[in-house]
């Protein structure tokens, strides 16, 4: 069995790590830290877990957290990265959920998130995880970043464009919705039902902290630079990640079959979907899945294609991706544990 710490259990993502591993078959979960809640039990805060879990939360603790096989962080940046130097000394693999190793440049990490890094000799050591662009490297790796949850569906979306060079790269644009819960459990005003209900709004307009980890994920793939205009947007819903991206089309790109280079791309991802020509992606169908279902489309057969992607932004977006790292690092099934379809309605 693989022994488990979660730090930052109290919030969404460590809810959501825990309603997906209590039941995998191959984790115990033997840690569950909350400073705010330590000593209740888990499920007197959260009782759709009665059942399934017997533990209470605890403090964090790097000597306890260090007997664990792997530590999922799902906390603000800037924690993981104070832990992380101490658990790699003690053998203990981080799945890090939040922002601290997921940029190369720590220059550039500290301009956006205005902090100093706690290791940037580690970042060097971190893999990225998005299994469909770095699925061998996440097999080995001691160190793990789990991407955003906008970046996953935005380079999900882009890759095989990118990767065949049949689009402009300077001239990318994605539009992206997410529900409410990707902004965290934390009491914000911002975040009330009297706020955000009925209503819809883009915000970060002039630059979002997702930006540089998109630009760099995406020149990755297109082996150089491009250039990303990024708007993110928030939506009356609880869960949920559309993504509409705008790429203008090459010669070659002009010239492709793209329903063909997409479904070819992805088609022993076990958790991209792509649709059929015609149909479009809905929040409603991913909710709660690992699934990333995109669509592409070339309106009026222009020089624009149109390719949506809708993942959970808990899920694929975050607990669920970390869950698939976790199962490769760990030389089992990747999909053990995560394979569940969407829950409807
Ligand atoms: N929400 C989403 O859709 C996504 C979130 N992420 C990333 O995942 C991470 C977690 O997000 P989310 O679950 O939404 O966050 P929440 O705000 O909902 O939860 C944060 C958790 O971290 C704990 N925590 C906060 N500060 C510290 C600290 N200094 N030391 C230890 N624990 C701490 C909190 O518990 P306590 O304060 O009691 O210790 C709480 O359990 C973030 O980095 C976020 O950016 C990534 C993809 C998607
Ligand atoms: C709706 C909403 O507020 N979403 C968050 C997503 C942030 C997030 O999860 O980002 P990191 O993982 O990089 O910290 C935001 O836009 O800030």
């Amino acid at each position: 069995m693989i022994k488990v710490g979660i730090v930052g259990g109290t919030g969404y993502t460590g809810v959501e790590l825990l309603r997906l591993l209590v039941s995998h078959p191959k984790v115990e979960i033997a840690l569950i830290t909350s400073r705010a809640e330590s000593g209740r039990r888990v499920d007197d805060l959260f009782p759709s877990l009665r059942g399934h879990i017997e533990l209470g939360f605890s403090d964090p603790d790097d000597a306890e957290l260090a007997a664990c096989d792997v530590v999922f962080f799902a906390t603000p940046h800037n924690v993981a990265m104070r832990s992380v130097p101490t658990l790699l000394a003690a053998g203990t693999r981080v799945v890090d959920l939040s922002a601290d190793f997921r940029i190369r440049d720590v220059k550039l990490w500290e301009h956006w998130y205005n902090e100093t890094h706690a290791c940037p000799e580690l970042i060097a050591d971190a893999v990225y995880g998005l299994p469909e662009r770095n699925r061998e490297q996440i097999r080995t790796a001691q160190l793990l970043a789990c991407p955003g949850c906008y970046p996953t569906a935005v380079q999900l979306g882009f890759m095989p464009l990118l990767a065949a060079g049949l689009v402009n790269t300077q001239s990318l644009i994605a539009n992206a919705v997410s529900g409410v819960s990707g902004a965290g459990r934390q009491a914000k005003i911002d975040n009330l039902l009297t706020e955000v209900s009925d209503s819809f709004k883009a915000y970060a307009v002039s630059g979002h902290r997702h930006l540089p980890e998109i630009e760099q994920g995406l020149a990755d793939i297109a082996g150089g630079p491009i250039s990303l205009t990024f708007v993110p947007h928030l939506a009356p819903m609880i869960r949920g990640i559309h993504a509409t991206l705008y790429a203008t089309l090459n010669d070659a790109g002009r010239a492709a079959n793209l329903q063909t280079v997409f479904e070819a791309f992805y088609r022993d991802e076990p958790f991209v979907d792509v649709l059929p020509s015609g149909q479009y992606p809905q929040t409603r169908s991913v909710r709660g899945a690992n699934t990333c279902q995109l669509a592409l489309t070339v309106p009026g057969s222009r020089d624009t294609v149109v390719v949506t992607a809708v993942e959970d932004n808990l899920v694929k977006g975050a607990a669920g991706q970390a869950i698939q790292c976790m199962n490769l690092m760990f030389g089992e099934d990747e999909s053990l544990g995560i394979a569940q379809p969407g829950l409807l309605p």
